[in-house]
Order: structure tokens, then sequence, then C-alpha cells
């Protein structure tokens, strides 16, 4: 996976940013490449990413739109791109099959999109829940990972210091291999401060604010009954904000995650049995490409103070564009 992982955000990077000075909208940008790990890490499906991204976006914008299928409606063109995603799923999952049944082998077996074929062969799932299940993961991930991901360098533009240990931590590893070589699982875990930064930056600036559940028996909280059946919201702003388990909670302090923090006050990814299913992913997804920009490239906001607006998930106002330099040597 971390190879994989490797080759493709080098090539995002090189079609996308290139190696002339640049302004890149990073907001955008990680969203594509989201996509395209998503697909192509996870499932082995390797479509046409700047096509279908335009298309998933349209679904996305149809998702909260008033139910009106009329032509010109957000909902009926998120009903036309829901219907074109099927297609080209539909025949990924038929060439996959064709395949399998074929008895050929390739690099992709062990990847999600086999698993879930070999489930289909057997007769215990549909082609449609196999769809299903893979536009379920590619929109989980899409805007969590990119708003990570954006804060992180909006925190570390407003934190130099945290820049500097940030980005110490990666020449470090950066010096120990050649140009192309891909890095490994044992690099990953030497970027203990990045994490330490992602941490902190979704701990002030959670991509999912919180969720839903529901009383399965009634609930006494704080002098409060809280009948079974009822829904209940958690959000991640009650804990990440209160001061009894992150001491000065507004100030940005990355080095706070040196030490372990108690179960269930730090939840951007939710917790216990329904804990984010994408965690590890996207672990990897955000060192993997901090490591690849900030080793490559000089870069800076182009509006530090941008806001952040939520629609129904935050996102940075205008797209948070950089401007790019590409590092000599590189
Ligand atoms: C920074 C990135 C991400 C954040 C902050 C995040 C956050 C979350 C949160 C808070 C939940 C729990 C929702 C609840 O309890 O109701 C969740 C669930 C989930 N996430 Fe993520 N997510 C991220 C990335 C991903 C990625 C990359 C994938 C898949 C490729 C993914 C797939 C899922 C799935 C399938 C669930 C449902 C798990 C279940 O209900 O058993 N997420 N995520």
């Amino acid at each position: 996976m971390v190879p994989r992982m490797c080759r493709l955000i080098r090539k995002h990077l090189m079609k996308n940013w290139g190696q002339r000075d640049e302004m890149i909208s990073l907001h955008r940008s990680t969203k594509v490449l989201t996509f395209a790990i998503v697909l192509e890490c996870l499932f082995g499906i390797r479509i046409d990413a700047d096509t279908m991204f335009g298309v998933f976006e349209n679904v996305l914008e149809g998702v909260m739109a008033a139910p009106i299928n009329l032509p010109g409606t957000k909902f009926s063109s998120a009903k036309k791109a829901r219907a074109k995603i099927q297609k080209a799923l539909v025949d990924e999952v038929q060439k996959k099959k064709e395949a399998m049944e074929a008895g050929g082998r390739d690099e992709d077996d062990a990847m999600l999109l086999s698993n879930l074929v070999a489930a289909l062969i057997r007769g215990e799932v549909t082609e449609d829940e196999v769809v299903d299940n893979i536009v379920l993961l590619v929109f989980a991930a899409h805007d969590t990972t990119s708003y990570a991901i954006t804060m992180m360098f909006k925190m570390l533009a407003n934190h130099p210091d945290c820049y500097t240990l940030l980005l110490k931590e990666h020449e470090d590893i950066a010096i120990t291999k050649r140009r192309e070589e891909d890095l490994t699982l044992e690099d990953v875990k030497k970027m203990e401060y990045t994490w330490q930064v992602a941490r902190e930056t979704m701990r002030l600036c959670p991509p999912i604010f919180g969720s839903f559940r529901k009383a399965t028996a009634d609930i006494e909280f704080e002098g409060f009954i809280i009948p079974k059946g009822w829904k209940v919201l958690w959000t991640a702003y009650g804990t990440h904000y209160n001061e009894e388990y992150f001491p000065d909670p507004m100030s940005f302090n990355p080095s706070r995650f040196a030490d372990p923090v108690q179960a269930y006050a730090f939840i951007p990814f939710g917790g216990g049995p329904r804990l984010c299913a994408g965690y590890q992913l996207a672990k990897l997804n955000i060192l993997v490409f901090m490591h690849y920009v900030v080793t490559r490239y000089d870069w800076s906001l182009v509006y530090p103070d941008e806001p952040v607006v939520m629609d129904p998930l935050p996102f940075p106002s205008k797209g948070m564009p950089i401007k790019i330099s590409p590092k000599h040597g590189y």
C-alpha cells in the first residue's frame, strides 16, 4: 500500500503541481488526489480520476438539494451523475469478474475490488451492493481527508516553529532516499511529529463535527434522562475544546499529542465499534502527501485568514490557494 500511494502522490504532484512557480487550489488538488487514492490504493480501480472526479462532485452537490427532479435542478444533475458512476463502476466490476472467472491473476488481487467481486461470484452480494460500497467509501474519504490536509497547511503557515520541526522530520527521511525511491512503512512510522500536527489540526478543526446515535436504553446524564429510542447528537467540539482534556484548548500545540490522550476525548474519527473504517488510509494519505510536498516545494498561503464555511461539512471558502515554488533539485 505505501509504495503504491507514493507513486500515485508523486504522479499527482508532477502532473498538477509541476516544476514551475504556480498557484494551486490546495482543497481541489487534495480532493482529486484522495479520490484517486481510494479508487486505486484501496480498490485497485484505475479510472480517469480527472473526469470521474467532476461527476462525483455533481452527485455531492445534489445530496443536500431539494428533491425536485426537473431539468436544470441540482437534484436532477446529481441523479444523472450517479447513473454515470453506476455505469463506469459496473464496467469495472464486470471486467474484474470475467478476469477472476477466467482464473487470471494480477497485482490487484489483494485489493478490495477483488474481495468484493469474489463475494459477488459466491452469490453473497449483488452487483449493486458492490457498486454502492465503492461509492460510499469514495464519499466518506473525499471531503474529510482533503479538509484535514488543507487545515494542516493553514496551521503550519501560522506556526512557523511547528513547520520547522515538521520539515526537519521529513528532510531526515528524504536524505536516506534516492529521488524516485518509495517510502517504506518504517519511514512512515518515523513521521511522529507530523502525525501530532495532523491530530492537533483535527482537534481544532474536525472534518466531521459529529454524528447521531440512538439511545438503546434510558440513560442518565448529568441529572437528565435520555429516554430509550431518542436520537443523540455527539459532537467532536464538546471534548476537543474542553480544557479538562486539552489544557489551553484554543492554542495550537501539536506536542500535546506526544503523550497518550484520554480515551474518547479526541474523536475526529469517531470512536467505539463505529470508528472510521478509513482511519489508517487517511493517516497514510496525510503523512505521505505531506512528505512529498514539504520536501519538494516551498509554499505560502495566498489568503492567510481565509474563512471556513460549512455546507454542511466545513471547507475553506476560497479553496485555500497556495503559491508553490519547486525546491532546488526537484
Ligand atoms: C481525515 C479523514 C477522515 C475523517 C476525519 C473521518 C471521520 C469519520 C467519522 C467521525 C466517522 C464516524 C461517524 C459516526 O460515528 O457516525 C467515520 C466513519 C466512517 N468512515 Fe471516515 N473519516 C475520514 C476518512 C475516511 C476514509 C479515507 C474512508 C474510506 C476510505 C472512510 C470511511 C469511513 C466509513 C466506511 C465509516 C463508517 C464506519 C462504520 O459506521 O462502521 N473515512 N469517519
